[in-house]
């Protein structure tokens, strides 16, 4: 099984994540809380209330598990692919695989990528959410001290299973929609790229971001959903699963609801897919 899939897959997802955590972090806020007006009013009450740090809460984890998330999603795409379509990385811009292929290999990497980072997702979500300043002497202390405390508060006062709260929703979020990240990476790099040859980097920068885009204005309904199940629990549980979070959502906030986050997404999603897909192009042809 090649593995250079898996490594580049981890430093790229690496680099795209510094790069959008402080976008992440204004739409986990807007999904969870009502006390924001918009996206520049969130931004203005983190930087007033948290300062610049309040951007980054939560990011120690990510970085940490982006070696497992990014490279199994890349390493898993690529061997499927390999599997369903017996070419290497490097044959297949000659020998381009179909999109059904593609969409099948993109899926399987979701799906599997969503179970190891259901965990560190959910500690991210829960110290995202956490709006007292950091590290300011005098004010109340938040209930997580940091990542290694939240997961071990969560597993103390949920059990093991407390820590996949949320889980089935991130899968069904991240199987269909790393179907449509993948083809549209695919599928605007073979437009704009003369047949046999490697896309140009303009060209890759501009499929990963489109590409980040399409997935993420496909998510973003199942991404309110599960931030709100990995919220619930926190004190007392209101939702009984994933059905009952979508109804009583759109019960009391109506369909807007699972569209809030969508612009910070998309615009969070463009460069940091643009770069993740440039680096992980580069550091195959690289090793090639
Ligand atoms: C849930 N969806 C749509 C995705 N995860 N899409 C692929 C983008 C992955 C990238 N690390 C990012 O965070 O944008």
């Amino acid at each position: 099984m090649p593995v250079e899939e898996f490594v580049a897959g981890w430093i790229s997802g690496a680099l795209g994540l510094v790069l959008g955590h402080p976008f992440d972090t204004v739409k986990v806020r807007l999904q969870t809380q009502t006390t924001y007006r918009g996206i520049v009013d969130c931004m203005v009450k983190i930087y007033r209330h948290e300062s610049l740090l309040g951007f980054f809460k939560g990011m120690s984890f990510p970085i940490a598990s982006i070696a497992v998330v990014n490279s199994v999603l890349f390493g898993v795409y690529s061997n499927t692919l390999l599997v369903l379509t017996a070419t290497s990385h490097q044959e297949r811009r000659a020998q381009p695989p179909s999109y059904t292929h593609i969409f099948l290999a993109g899926c399987t990497g979701g799906f599997l990528q969503a179970y190891c980072l259901a965990p560190f997702d959910l500690i991210k979500v829960r110290l995202q959410n956490q709006t007292e300043p950091m590290a300011q002497p005098g004010s109340p202390p938040p209930q997580y001290r940091g990542p290694v405390h939240c997961a071990a508060s969560i597993f103390r006062e949920e059990g093991y299973r407390g820590l996949f709260r949320g889980a089935w929703a991130l899968m069904l979020r991240d199987t269909p929609t790393m179907g449509i990240y993948f083809i549209t990476y695919e599928g605007l790099c073979r437009q704009y790229t003369p047949e046999g040859q490697n896309p140009s980097s303009a060209t890759v920068l501009v499929a990963g971001g489109f590409a980040g885009i399409a997935s993420w204005v496909a998510a973003t309904p199942l991404d309110v959903i599960k931030s709100r199940m990995q919220m619930d629990g926190l004190r007392r549980r209101v939702y009984q699963g994933v059905l009952d979070c979508m109804v009583s959502s759109v019960r009391q906030e109506g369909l807007g609801v699972f569209f809030r986050g969508v612009t910070i997404n998309s615009a969070r999603a463009f460069p940091v897919n643009a770069v993740t897909f440039l680096s992980y192009e580069y550091l195959l042809r690289w090793w090639g």
